[in-house]
């Protein structure tokens, strides 16, 4: 998939392809997150007297980062959403140029502060090795934290290139659900059982095999790091779910704007 050349982003069976290999970094990011207990100091606001900031030291940890790897362009891509949209800065490096591919309000649409309390409220529960305050581990928490994050973020947020291409091969079709404002006509109209069925399936043998040391898996019976039936279930529950309602929200503003 080449931002450069929209034909290839706009083409559905590009996007699952980057959308299944996106599966491996989400899976790996929870294994490293299950390293590490749910550590709610990381969570809650205003636990350290962080200089000039109130809220999280997650909070905190992520809007930094964001800061420095906006000044090297990762939210100029087009598949990338900030969590703190305030805390960007310029980039001294010269602009690219991306041919548009999304509608002009593709970057009004962003979940973050939902995925990121999904996150801490389920899915940090769910893959922890256990639930108590680690204060040794708190930057290596946070950090595995920011990674997950940022993993799921993209994933869902891909829901866009979804709908614009779904969007482009019935345009008939969605025209007539979105001039009715039929949400529900359009969350039937672009979801694919089978697919997803098969990413589930999918996501249970990986995390199967991902989750093991391959030298002992035909030895004895090894207890996987995250259980791969919470890889699913977080799946089916929580980033298929948020996917479609990317895609809904951007389908929902799609007749306000010629095609990009
Ligand atoms: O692949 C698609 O068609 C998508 O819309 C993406 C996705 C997903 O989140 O993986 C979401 C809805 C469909 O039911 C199937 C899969």
């Amino acid at each position: 998939m080449d931002f450069m050349k929209p034909e290839t982003v706009l083409d559905l069976d590009n996007i699952r392809q980057a959308l299944q290999r996106m599966e491996d970094s989400i899976i790996f990011n929870f294994i490293e997150r299950s390293q590490f207990y749910t550590c709610p100091s990381v969570y809650k606001a205003d636990v350290f007297p962080i200089p000039n900031f109130k809220g999280s030291f997650l909070d905190w940890l992520l809007s930094q980062h964001e800061a420095i790897q906006s000044q090297v362009r990762r939210y100029e891509a087009p598949d990338e959403y900030p969590f703190f949209p305030d805390a960007l800065l310029p980039t001294f490096l010269p602009k690219i140029n991306y041919p548009p591919i999304l509608a002009s309000y593709a970057n009004d649409i962003n979940i973050n502060n939902t995925i990121k309390k999904i996150y801490i409220e389920t899915i940090v529960p769910g893959v922890s090795i256990g639930d108590a305050d680690q204060m040794v581990n708190l930057g290596s928490t946070a950090m595995t934290d920011i990674d997950a994050l940022q993993s799921l973020s993209r994933r869902i947020h891909f829901g866009m290139f979804v709908a614009e291409a779904k969007f482009r091969s019935e345009r008939e079709r969605f025209t007539k659900l979105i001039r009715e404002n039929d949400v529900k006509g359009i969350e039937d109209a672009i979801t694919n059982k089978v697919v997803e069925d098969k990413i589930l399936l999918r996501l249970l043998e990986k995390g199967k095999a991902y989750g093991v040391d391959p030298t002992l898996k035909f030895t004895q019976h090894i207890e996987g790091k995250v259980k791969p039936e919470v890889i699913v279930n977080i799946y089916r529950d929580y980033v298929i779910p948020l996917t479609k309602k990317v895609e809904v929200d951007y389908l929902l503003r799609r007749l306000d704007v010629e095609d990009p």
